[in-house]
């Protein structure tokens, strides 16, 4: 069994147990009192390359990161370093998340915040927005394409933009089939943990212009920004350096800083 089909059996038991206990109506009057969705585009788009600042308590590839007991102070510290959307983790077994995290760190940004988890069923996107998400992760390999259509058309319906996560050519045609408007290259192979920085460039020419086009994993600081950027990433999803760094806020303002800079555009641009 791959790492991803692991953590997707874990992520069904515990979808089990959550929709005995709260029935969706429940989840649904929530998100109708949930403040109205922030814009996901506005966030990524534009000259910049925008920065996704993560909170990230452990994974399966490096077993416990940071202890991370205030994930609302956190975000309030990528927040003011200029990140400009907040990635909560939310699965339990593997990477230590809760949906509670999710709602303290939207009491207190500003900013988009992204569900990052493994969403399986419509449930865990109306779970996102009633607990303050605006966009929520849907990963092509963990998904049959029937599911993956109507889970972007759930999503968008209910105010959620949906990010959609490929690492392979095949699964970038899926996405795009589907109608992914914001697409996430993961440097990182769900099914062996390898992480290779060179995906990105290789997938990323193939995604047409006006789809936003994502970075995930492997940002080490603004040079790998700058690699990003140069090969046409709009944005970058950042989480163990941050989170294993002295300074979170000061590391997220390097990153920023590297992404509004001309140079960066340029890079971009040629
Ligand atoms: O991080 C992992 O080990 C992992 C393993 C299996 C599935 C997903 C995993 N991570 C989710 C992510 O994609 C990253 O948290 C995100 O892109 C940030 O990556 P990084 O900056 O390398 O922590």
């Amino acid at each position: 069994m791959s790492v991803l089909d692991d953590i997707i059996t874990g992520v069904r038991e515990d979808l089990e147990a959550r929709q005995q206990a709260v029935p969706i109506e429940l989840l649904k009057e929530r998100a109708g009192r949930a403040p109205a969705a922030k814009d996901a585009y506005a966030a990524l788009g534009g000259d910049k390359v925008s920065v996704i600042a993560e909170v990230k308590r452990s994974s399966p590839s490096k077993g416990a990161l940071a202890a991370i007991a205030d994930p609302a102070a956190l975000a309030a510290d990528y927040e003011a370093g200029g990140a400009h959307v907040i990635s909560v983790l939310t699965e339990r077994r593997r990477f230590g998340g809760t949906l509670e995290d999710l709602a303290s760190v939207r009491a207190a940004v500003d900013i988009p915040i992204l569900r990052k988890d493994f969403i399986v069923t419509s449930y865990q996107l109306w779970e996102a927005r009633a607990y303050g998400a605006d966009l929520a992760l849907l990963i092509v390999a963990a998904l049959e394409q029937n599911a993956l259509v109507s889970l972007i058309e759930r999503a968008e319906s209910i105010g959620l933009a949906p990010l959609v996560e490929v690492h392979t050519e095949e699964e970038l045609d899926r996405a795009l089939a589907a109608g992914a408007r914001i697409i996430g290259v993961n440097a990182r192979n769900l099914k062996t943990l390898e992480v290779d920085r060179d995906v990105f460039a290789k997938i990323a020419p193939k995604i047409p212009d006006g789809v936003i086009k994502i970075a995930e994993s492997g940002v080490r600081g603004p040079h790998d920004l700058l690699a990003y950027a140069r090969a046409g990433a709009d944005a970058v999803l950042v989480g163990e350096s941050l989170v294993t760094g002295k300074d979170p806020r000061a590391a997220v303002n390097d990153l920023v800083t590297a992404g509004a800079h001309p140079s960066s555009r340029q890079e971009r641009q040629s």
